[in-house]
């Protein structure tokens, strides 16, 4: 397929720049004694904000704050500080330390990347059982073929035999992580099971439920301020990157030796679905550490460090696209959306017009985006580190996008933070243009942002909009113009950064490179024009986010 050879010339290419260039000057240094004090610090200061103390969960009061963003709990952090590898600034795990069950299961290193620190725990101890039972006899398709409480419309009634559990004392990270994903398991499936069972007789979602009961939300609430996120179900904490079980411990995070703990529907392409995210998100700790080398050498003007470390971004990248492409046949377009009624959330969706009351929370309704790979964390590391976020035009599409960036584990949020402000002050885009075998790599680096979000786009017309007219994604963006809106900035900045290249400096590889990715960014931006005018008379409410 052309695109594929386009990768593989580009990243040739890449390496024939790399061989050109005079030898390193320099290495990366990891670890430095005087930069893992500072880093101390650092980690204290940003784990040890103390929580309010916390009280019984039927208190209304205790948990009143849980539609804001919750301050965090008390975390003990000397092993970070001494495990934290140098990096300007910001505290990256060398060792995932899986055994530390005080520390959050989500903090990025350069081994476990975006991924837990430790496979997410798949069952609850015994004094959850009526949790986990429910959990277990909830899906539409059970393990034995037999309809399970969706399917058959019982769930929302089975709810009623949850104890209230107080979690007040749990401060096990990990068994806060498995019940955080499971109470958000229960409160999507509560909360869709109605809109699931007309979307399966008519095609329509009509609304869902507008009230969470207070054995579910009392809980889910008190467990999101633990550990520092929404109380609703999110990509990283529950349903996708805290959902896998590895089949034979002393294998890799591969297909074939992953199976999933929470489904919705027990569907083959669920499975396969949610199971692509985490072997896409494996190769996310090679991204981290090529990321912070690129930042480095860009900090230290170290020219041949930042061609070298950039060339490992691009080939890290196209291993996660090649990951990405093997979709098609895990996951079929035609089951999606058997599946997808779950993921959805209840701000800017119809099914949700008034939000949801957390009963024993708050009197107050809560909007919360859904599930969606949106708050994946590799694109938008890309996206700084290349400074695409800064060229993203100033509108309310745009505004969704850093909206979505809330939706994560805080210490994702604050390295993407993090990462944006380096390459900021760093200048990388700038320092890349200076020299053009550099603006090649860089505009490669940039390519394979616009393959993901060029095959992406493409799931969304085959796995989604083919089938509905439905006119908001899980997360709550408008379905055919927010993916466009990304992708048309990425297109541009190719055909901007191309168009400057002096090619007559260019190897002759790279003028080969140059010219074929900046010619097909031109020909895609005008498809995607056509395509964008077309669907959006077909689909209503595009305007709307
Ligand atoms: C069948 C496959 C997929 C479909 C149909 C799909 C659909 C969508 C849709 C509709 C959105 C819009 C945001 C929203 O939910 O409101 C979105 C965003 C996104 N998804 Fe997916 N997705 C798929 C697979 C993946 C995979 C495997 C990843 C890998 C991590 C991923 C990562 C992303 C990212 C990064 C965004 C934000 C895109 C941007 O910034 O331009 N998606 N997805």
């Amino acid at each position: 397929m052309l695109h594929q050879i386009l990768q593989r010339q580009a990243a040739a290419s890449v390496k024939n720049v790399l061989q050109h260039a005079p030898a390193r000057t320099s290495t990366f240094a990891l670890a430095a004694v005087s930069r893992s004090l500072q880093l101390q610090a650092q980690a204290i200061r940003n784990y040890s904000t103390p929580s309010p103390p916390s009280s019984s969960p039927t208190s209304a009061s205790s948990t009143s704050n849980a539609g804001q963003q919750p301050k965090y709990r008390q975390f003990h952090s000397s092993d970070i500080a001494n495990r934290a590898s140098e990096v300007p600034g910001f505290p990256i795990l060398e060792d995932p330390l899986i055994h530390n069950h005080s520390i959050p299961s989500f903090m990025v290193g350069t081994q476990n990347g975006f991924l837990p620190r430790q496979d997410p725990l798949d069952v609850l101890p015994k004094e959850y059982e009526v949790l986990e039972n429910l959990l277990q006899q909830m899906p539409l398709t059970l393990k034995d073929g037999s309809k399970g409480l969706l399917a058959l419309g019982l769930f929302g009634e089975a709810c009623k035999s949850l104890p209230l559990y107080d979690l007040s004392n749990v401060e096990d990270s990990e068994l806060l992580s498995a019940l955080y994903r499971d109470y958000t398991f229960m409160a999507s499936a509560y909360l869709l099971e109605p809109c699931d069972i007309l979307y399966r007789k008519s095609g329509d979602y009509g609304l869902g439920r507008s009230v969470l009961p207070k054995n579910i939300a009392v809980p889910l609430a008190q467990v999101a301020e633990k550990i520092g996120a929404k109380p609703f179900m999110e990509y990283a904490l529950s349903y996708a990157l805290y959902n896998y079980r590895r089949i034979d411990k002393s294998k890799g995070l591969v297909w074939g030796n992953l199976e999933l703990i929470r489904p919705f529907s027990g569907h083959k392409s669920e499975v396969g679905f949610i199971i692509s995210h985490v072997t896409m998100v494996a190769h996310s700790g090679d991204l981290v550490k090529n990321t912070m080398q690129t930042l480095d050498a860009a900090d230290k003007r170290n020219r041949n460090l930042f061609n070298e470390s950039l060339a490992s971004v691009v080939s890290t990248y196209e291993k996660i696209n090649m990951e990405m492409d093997t979709m098609w046949e895990r996951s079929l377009p035609a089951d999606y959306l058997k599946f997808r009624t779950f993921i959805m959330g209840t701000k800017n969706q119809p099914m949700f017009p008034n939000g949801v009351i957390y009963e024993g929370v708050s009197d107050i309704p809560m909007f919360h985006r859904g599930e969606s790979g949106a708050n994946d964390s590799m694109v938008p590391m890309g996206d700084n580190l290349l400074q695409l976020t800064e060229s993203m035009p100033s509108n309310p599409l745009t505004a969704v996008l850093k909206d979505f960036r809330t939706y994560r584990p805080h210490n994702h949020a604050e390295f993407l933070e993090f990462v944006e402000e380096k390459a900021r002050q760093t200048q990388v885009r700038h320092f890349a243009e200076q020299d053009p075998n550099s603006a090649a790599i860089y505009l490669a680096a940039v390519d394979q942002i616009r393959n993901f979000r060029n095959r992406h786009w493409n799931f969304t017309k085959e796995y989604i909009i083919k089938y509905s007219k439905h006119p908001v994604a899980t997360g709550g963006s408008p379905i055919v113009t927010w993916l466009p809106n990304q992708l048309a900035t990425v297109l541009k900045t190719m055909q901007e950064v191309g168009s400057k290249i002096d090619a007559s400096q260019l190897l002759p590889e790279n003028k080969s490179l140059v010219d074929t990715l900046t010619r097909r960014a031109d020909a895609q931006a005008r498809i995607l024009d056509r395509e964008v005018a077309t669907l959006r008379t077909e689909i209503k409410d595009q305007d709307r986010v």
